[in-house]
């Protein structure tokens, strides 16, 4: 028998301490509870600190790459001190630390960017020069690039603490995610639901992904009803894409596969950071071929954008 289900110790499920990330931590202990029958007494919620928490007064740029928000949770996972780590998977390098694996994905969320603001409906109803808050270089280069006239400020912190800015009139308007404010039960505050058509969300967005030390089968077992299929054939094809792109936090970089029976669509996009320009495109396929389809649209893109273009020179 696995020893997961023998052990009286719970299973250690590591997060981060938002109040996104324990909603993405207590959805996956409820699917596991669900798919095994388990009580939750089986499962104890590990809550982490991480560099990326501590650090909120700097742009994320100036602090340090992806990493951030998963270094010491991967270290915990890495000692044994977690069974699995819980992870937007859009924060999540292409890479993972020796060791570790992260081949479990959850049914991906609501993929769109929601437009929220107090005063305003829609970024067309943005009057000119507004004042937008976004900590993301995507979403700032996206802007930029649609509205060059808005004026861009930064804005960190969680999903409650941007919306306070908002009330305190620091910016007129921001961008979230709508897979968080559903996890959050918080959808009312978006005002718009922007089309991927356009505003191509970020790789992976809106997909939790479950990481565990490769060498532990009991937990692959485990995780193995709670996997969906579509989800990780789509995540896989976008973040093929963004490793070919050497993407990292510093560079505007948008991605979406969906399915369509077997076939998927895979739309890609790259900006400069300042939003001066942006070259898109898109590849259809044989879902299964997803990863490839990835790193040819990166070729693509990467090819018509010239050398510099990422970096902004
Ligand atoms: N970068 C922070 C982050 N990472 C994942 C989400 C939202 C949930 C998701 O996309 O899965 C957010 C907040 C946001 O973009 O509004």
């Amino acid at each position: 028998m696995d020893r997961i289900f023998d052990s009286t110790a719970p299973l250690r499920i590591g997060t981060r301490g938002s109040p996104l990330a324990l909603a993405q931590a207590h959805e996956t202990r409820d699917r596991l509870m669900a798919a095994h029958g388990l009580p939750q007494d089986a499962f104890e919620v590990v809550v982490i600190k991480t560099s990326g928490d501590r650090i909120l007064d700097r742009p994320l740029k100036e602090v340090g790459g992806k990493g951030l928000f998963t270094r010491e949770i991967e270290e915990a996972l890495a000692t044994g001190a977690l069974d699995i780590a819980v992870h937007s998977m859009k924060d999540m390098p292409t890479l993972q630390p020796a060791g570790l694996v992260l081949d479990c994905l959850l049914p991906r969320e609501d993929v769109r960017d929601a437009f929220v603001s107090l005063d305003f409906s829609s970024i067309a109803d943005l009057p000119q020069g507004a004042v937008v808050g976004s900590s993301s270089l995507r979403r700032r280069a996206q802007l930029a690039n649609r509205r060059p006239d808005l004026q861009l400020v930064e804005f960190r912190g969680n999903v409650q603490t941007r919306l306070q800015k908002l009330a305190d009139g620091v910016a007129v308007a921001t961008f979230l995610a709508m897979a968080g404010l559903h996890r959050l039960g918080m959808t009312q505050v978006a005002r718009t639901q922007i089309s991927p058509d356009e505003m191509l969300p970020a790789v992976a967005q809106g997909a939790i992904g479950i990481e565990r030390r490769a060498d532990d089968q009991a937990i692959a077992r485990l995780l193995e009803p709670i996997n969906d299929h579509p989800t990780a054939l789509r995540v896989a094809a976008e973040r093929a894409f963004l490793a070919r792109l050497d993407g990292s936090c510093q560079t505007p970089i948008a991605g979406l596969a969906e399915l369509d029976g077997d076939r998927l669509l895979l739309r890609g996009e790259i900006l400069r950071p300042d939003g001066s320009e942006a070259v898109a495109a898109r590849r259809e396929g044989l879902a299964t071929d997803g990863e490839a389809m990835g790193r040819d649209l990166a070729e693509e893109l990467l090819g018509r954008a010239g050398p510099g273009f990422l970096a902004g020179h």
